[in-house]
């Protein structure tokens, strides 16, 4: 059997549409196991159970890409990544399913080739980058569409709070509501705050990460669908928290120097909106991760 760990990321980090991704301790674990049946799947939301299924998708690109044949296959999907909250839960799928085809032909697709593909799948690769190999990632594609990637290393001294809500917000609906242009002045504020906000993270520098995260390309239009997006701001903000909408919502981020704030945030919270999931994150440095075992014995990572 392999199983892939794949972490959830939070794109944007506030000022950083569409090129920003964090990947965060919060995970998703999918298991593939030959079958008797061309396709099993379970664990997913039944309206997911079929050859549709975009972790299944990613296991055939992954396979046509290695020009091998498609396995009859069973999978099975278990995890913390809510789907369409903000936290890449498509990223996870399509990261799972390419790297399930390499692990089942021997680690056949390299780093690099995994990245491609997943970003010719989802579209943008600022989940799927750090969804890969961990950390804060800077990404964009270049003249050949190919994903160029810097990393950075987030403060140790940061502490992210996410808030879940009940509902979902689909990247395609929040696409829908964003306008087509932008003015130089509003280029400037978003290229100086997004670089800013990359070096406040790395310093831990909460006066900076706070002053950095205005965003002006995608959160000012996204916050009407999120009812609750004040509410939780001003949570945030009362405990010395910086908040911004997490990928294209409905989860909501927010990053506090102090553990102790961290708490409050997940206390108010959780009080204010008892049906969310709030809970606290750290930064995860790894990116996906594989396991081959046999017969319950691990054979190899
Ligand atoms: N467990 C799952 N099984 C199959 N498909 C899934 C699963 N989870 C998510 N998906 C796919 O991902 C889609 C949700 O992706 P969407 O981009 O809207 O949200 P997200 O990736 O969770 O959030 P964001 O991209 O803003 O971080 C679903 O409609 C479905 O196609
Ligand atoms: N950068 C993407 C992330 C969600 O997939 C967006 O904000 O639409």
């Amino acid at each position: 059997m392999i199983r892939i760990k794949v972490p959830a990321t939070s794109a944007n980090v506030g000022v950083g549409f569409d090129c920003l991704g964090l990947a965060v301790s919060y995970y998703s674990t999918i298991s593939f196991e030959t079958s008797d049946a061309r396709l099993i799947i379970t664990g997913s939301p039944k309206e997911f159970q079929n050859a549709d299924n975009l972790v299944y998708q990613a296991f055939v690109k992954g396979c046509n890409f290695l020009d091998k044949p498609v396995p009859n296959v069973k999978i099975n999907i278990e995890g913390d990544v809510p789907v369409a909250r903000g936290l890449g839960s498509s990223s996870v799928c399509v990261v799972a399913g390419l790297k399930a085809a390499s692990v089942w032909y021997g680690d056949a697709i390299s780093t690099d080739q995994l990245l491609v593909l997943a970003t010719e799948m989802e579209g943008h690769p600022d989940n799927v980058t750090p969804a890969i190999l961990g950390g804060l990632c800077v990404s964009f594609l270049d003249d050949q569409n190919l994903p160029q990637v810097v990393q950075y290393h987030v403060s140790d001294q940061l502490h992210f709070v996410a808030m879940i809500p009940d509902y979902e917000v689909s990247t395609h609906a929040a696409r829908k509501v964003l306008p087509t242009t932008l003015s130089y002045a509003d280029a400037i504020h978003q290229v100086s705050h997004c670089a800013a906000m990359t070096k406040a993270l790395e310093l831990g520098d909460r006066h900076m990460i706070h002053e950095a995260c205005d965003d002006r390309m995608h959160e000012p239009y996204r916050a009407k669908l999120i009812p609750d997006y004040s509410q939780a701001k001003n949570i945030s903000e009362q405990f010395g928290g910086t908040m911004y909408i997490s990928g294209s919502g409905s989860t909501m981020m927010a990053i506090t120097a102090n553990e102790n704030d961290a708490d409050k945030i997940v206390e108010n919270a959780q009080a204010a909106f008892p049906k969310w999931t709030v809970r606290k994150m750290a930064v995860d440095s790894t990116g996906v991760t594989s396991e081959v075992s046999e017969r319950g014995k691990v054979l190899h990572r």
